[in-house]
């Protein structure tokens, strides 16, 4: 039995918006590393990088996945550099469904460029070798995710039904939140 979600994968692969359009479709709660990171910092990702440096940025992220790996029925979109280390994934396995989002590079140089300055980590100057690089690594953690989902076509909510479709197949048992009787009211 599972407890959660967790969409990992290179950046630009939609994790953060396919994320929330999930957690609508399943009427999950959602939860965004970045977005956890910034409100318990106040202040943008890339400015928390910037004056605390990777180290602190990384144990910041693996902190997260401790608060919140045991939470039930929440789809966790995690950044695109988060470290899958074989104590990380452990977390994520033990208790989430392992989702893993890729986009061909030409998609995901197109969505990164969207943003310039968000994402601290990019190489924009090289953008071509930058992905590249990116998906090597992200290769040899494929194997290891329960589901791996190409989201360079398609709309949000057809990439969402195709996971939810995913899921099925798998017969995929989620341990599902005790309602309070205050929930209803
Ligand atoms: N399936 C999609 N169709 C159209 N735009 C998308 C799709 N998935 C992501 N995007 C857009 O691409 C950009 C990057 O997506 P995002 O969810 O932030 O990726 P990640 O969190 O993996 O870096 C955003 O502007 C987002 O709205
Ligand atoms: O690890 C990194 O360097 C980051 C990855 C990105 O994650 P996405 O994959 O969500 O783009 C970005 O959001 C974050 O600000 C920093
Ligand atoms: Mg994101």
């Amino acid at each position: 039995m599972k407890r959660n979600i967790v969409l990992v994968g290179m950046m630009g692969s939609g994790k953060s918006h396919i994320g929330r359009k999930l957690a609508q479709r399943l009427g999950w709660q959602f939860v965004d590393t970045d977005r956890r990171i910034e409100r318990a910092m106040g202040t943008t990702i890339a400015d928390f990088y910037a004056q605390a440096g990777e180290k602190v940025f990384r144990e910041r992220e693996i902190n997260i996945l401790q608060q919140v790996s045991r939470y039930h029925e929440a789809v966790i979109s995690f950044g695109g550099n988060f470290p899958m280390t074989a104590a990380t994934y452990r977390i994520l396995h033990r208790h989430g469904f392992i989702i893993a989002l890729l986009s061909e590079p030409f998609r995901v140089e197109e969505r990164v460029s969207r943003h310039i300055g968000k994402r601290p980590t990019v190489d924009y100057d090289n953008l071509h070798e930058f992905v590249h690089t990116m998906m090597k690594q992200w290769e040899s953690v494929y194997p290891y995710c329960d589901c791996v989902v190409d989201t360079t076509r398609g709309g949000a909510s057809q990439i969402v039904e195709t996971i939810v479709e995913k899921i099925e197949e798998q017969h995929v048992q989620f341990i599902t939140r005790v309602k309070k009787e205050t929930d209803a009211k």
